[in-house]
């Protein structure tokens, strides 16, 4: 795993954006795997202004969903399918048929969820995925104390979940549903990319035991450790509580120019 620290979120979404724009540079369909949520939006702002500035053709580029509410109406805009159309899809001007995203309004729910997992795979599966993270270490929607080999199915969450994001629905949490679909941590490790993006302190504590802790289900993205090419990146407040902080700095500044994140 690397930890890179940068000054601010603002930098952070740049380096990210930068290194996807290193991807469909090499692999121009690339599948881009979105987080939602307030930490991923520096990186799809700074996404949006590279590609206008003509960094690289992104007209062929997939996005997919990683996480949906269960039982909010169609087209309700804090669906998470209404949420990516609106930050990522069509600030890059991509057409709906390159984007992908679980049913949160199946009847069969499960099967839904099983179709998403068949979906990703046979679209050649994601080559790059953005995380953020909860307060409580949760990726995706993968509350503490799912199998670190989940597939994609239905979770329930926990209240401080909900309370996060009442913000979204008019601050009642009565809004916010008990239900969702989520990647599975074992779906979300078979992305070839994950990059984790953390900002504020108050993220600090979910940071470090992502990183630093044990491989633990309580701690949902501490399955990190287990990926072959994980890239946490975090602004100086959410590194805080880092013990080997120094050392992320010294190893980043000295790599190689060539070798991205
Ligand atoms: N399902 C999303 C997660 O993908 C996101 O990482 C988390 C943190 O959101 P924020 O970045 O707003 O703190 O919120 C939700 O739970």
């Amino acid at each position: 795993m690397e930890v890179v620290i940068v000054k601010d979120a603002k930098a952070g979404g740049e380096l990210i954006a930068g290194a996807i724009v290193d991807l469909l540079a090499r692999k121009p369909d690339a599948l881009l795997g979105v987080a939602t949520g307030s930490t991923p939006l520096p990186i799809y702002d700074a996404l949006v202004a590279q590609v206008n500035a003509g960094a690289v053709d992104a007209s062929k580029a997939r996005i997919c969903q990683l996480d949906e509410y269960v039982g909010l109406p169609a087209g309700h805009p804090e669906s998470y399918r209404a949420t990516v159309l609106r930050q990522v899809v069509e600030p890059l001007g991509l057409p709906e048929t390159q984007f992908m995203g679980p049913d949160g309004s199946a009847e069969d729910v499960q099967a839904a969820c099983d179709a998403y997992d068949e979906a990703l795979a046979s679209a050649g599966g994601v080559d790059l995925q953005i995380l953020g993270i909860g307060t409580d270490g949760h990726i995706g929607f993968n509350e503490p104390c799912s199998s670190l080999a989940s597939r994609t199915r239905i979770k329930t969450l926990i209240e401080q979940t909900r309370i996060d994001n009442a913000r979204f629905f008019d601050n009642d949490i009565d809004q916010v549903p008990h239900h969702v679909i989520t990647q599975g941590i074992g779906t979300i490790l078979d992305a070839r990319h994950l990059v984790l993006l953390a900002t504020g302190e108050g993220k600090a504590d979910a940071v470090a035991q992502t990183v630093e802790g044990p491989i633990s289900s309580l701690v949902p993205a501490s399955a990190l450790q287990l990926h072959r090419h994980a890239t946490v990146v975090v602004d100086e407040a959410a590194a805080s509580k880092l013990k080997l902080a120094d050392y992320f700095r010294h190893a980043f500044d000295n790599k190689p120019d060539w070798q991205g994140i």
